[in-house]
């Protein structure tokens, strides 16, 4: 992620922020909301399962009956109709939500060349101008799907109470800002808040969800243990839900163990120094731009043990209250730590849990014929997989 995409929330850490943080945090990332979203998920998986099944890219003349797919597409897609629908609030069309994701993603994609724009902006405006038309192209394009969303909406809060869900817009739209004269917040601004959202839970849990089934394949022994602690919870039941992942301490270990050993960020956003302040006999000058090796924490070997490996159990040995909001101390940080921690952590650890349990009761998940899981990393908007996963798919229920 980077501090671009947050150019209202981050701009200063002032009453704006707060605002916007409390906003987000209590009445959209709220767990009792967050539990309204159940059926949305359910209508997510069951789009999901459905996509992974019938993509027969892999299938080869020799095997027609097991599926090999490249699962990455499909992971970004429903990561990102899920966050559409918690944005919007609608069961918006595939083809809609297929647009809307083409344009989020092209800015995501020009965002390392675009952001030299930022630090030098008049300058950049006679050494770059392809650079700045780029950027006003994207803006438009930005503009052009999300906007007739959010007017479409309305912002009316009319459904709380009812079945209907209450979307990030609806919260925006009825927000003022008593520091700011009791203003409401304009559109340009809901878009650019609207666009932090998905960018923000889109690429990290789809990247975040991708290597942990990678492992999982890798490991078969691993994913045989996942599924025996389904069938003891849930059972013949239909799905894994919400309620059952409380209950499932194995899967909440392979959750933990896929984040330590690939964070999706190798890094935080760019924190500013607000006070000069010593550290260690090292002077950190008002102003200074700091982050944090975010990935070499989870690889440190003198807090893990062989930190390379891929190893759940670790996180069981202590009876299984392994802080990840560094609250008590800091062993790894995917999500930051601190009053900038990701305020989606909650939700994250859900869609991971909840994906992961239900992908693997669906199917078995097996390495494309002679194929080696190669967890090679890539550098994009996150850490990915340089050579994404291609799995055998075996439906479990015949
Ligand atoms: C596995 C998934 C995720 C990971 C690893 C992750 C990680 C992070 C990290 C490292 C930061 C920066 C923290 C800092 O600067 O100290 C961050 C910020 C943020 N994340 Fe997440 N995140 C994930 C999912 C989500 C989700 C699902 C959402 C919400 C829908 C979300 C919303 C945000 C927002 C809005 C910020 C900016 C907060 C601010 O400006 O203070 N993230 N995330």
């Amino acid at each position: 992620m980077s501090s671009n995409q947050h150019n209202i929330s981050s701009a200063a850490y002032g009453p704006l922020w707060r605002l916007l943080r409390r906003n987000l945090t209590s009445e959209i990332l709220h767990p009792s909301r967050v539990r309204s979203y159940g059926p949305a998920r359910k209508w997510v998986l069951d789009i999901l399962i459905q996509r992974l099944k019938s993509d027969k890219s892999g299938v080869g003349p020799t095997a027609p009956d097991v599926h090999a797919v490249r699962v990455v597409d499909h992971f970004q897609y429903a990561m990102f109709c899920l966050l559409c629908l918690m944005c919007f609030g609608e069961r918006l069309e595939e083809k809609v939500i297929e647009r809307v994701e083409e344009v989020m993603r092209d800015v995501l994609l020009n965002f390392g060349r675009l952001s030299v724009l930022a630090l030098f902006p008049r300058l950049s405006r006679f050494v770059f101008p392809n650079r700045w038309a780029k950027l006003y192209e994207l803006k438009e394009n930005r503009d052009r799907v999300l906007i007739p969303l959010i007017r479409g909406r309305g912002g009316n809060r009319e459904g709380e109470g009812t079945d209907e869900i209450i979307a990030y817009v609806d919260t925006l739209v009825g927000l003022t800002i008593p520091e700011d004269g009791g203003r409401k917040l304009d559109e340009e601004e809901i878009v650019s808040l609207c666009s932090e959202f998905l960018n923000a839970g889109t690429d990290t849990t789809s990247t975040a969800l991708q290597w942990i089934m990678a492992n999982l394949v890798k490991h078969q022994e691993v994913q045989d243990k996942v599924f025996d602690e389904i069938q003891r919870v849930v059972g013949d039941g239909e799905e894994v839900r919400e309620e059952d992942l409380q209950r499932m301490t194995y899967l909440k270990a392979v959750v933990l163990e896929g984040l330590r050993r690939h964070p999706p960020g190798h890094f935080v956003l760019p924190h500013a120094v607000a006070e000069e302040v010593e550290v260690e006999g090292f002077v950190v000058p008002k102003g200074a731009s700091v982050n944090f090796l975010v990935a070499e924490m989870g690889w440190d070997r003198t807090v893990w043990e062989n930190p390379m490996e891929f190893k759940p159990e670790r996180f069981l040995e202590e009876g299984f209250d392994f802080d990840i909001t560094g609250s008590r101390e800091i062993k790894m940080m995917p999500f930051g730590a601190g009053r900038r921690i990701c305020p989606g952590l909650g939700l994250a650890l859900l869609h991971l849990e909840y994906f992961v349990a239900n992908l693997v009761r669906e199917f078995k998940w097996t390495a494309r014929e002679g194929d080696v899981v190669d967890l090679s990393e890539k550098q994009e908007f996150t850490i990915v997989m340089k050579h994404p996963l291609w799995a055998h798919l075996t439906p479990r229920k015949t």
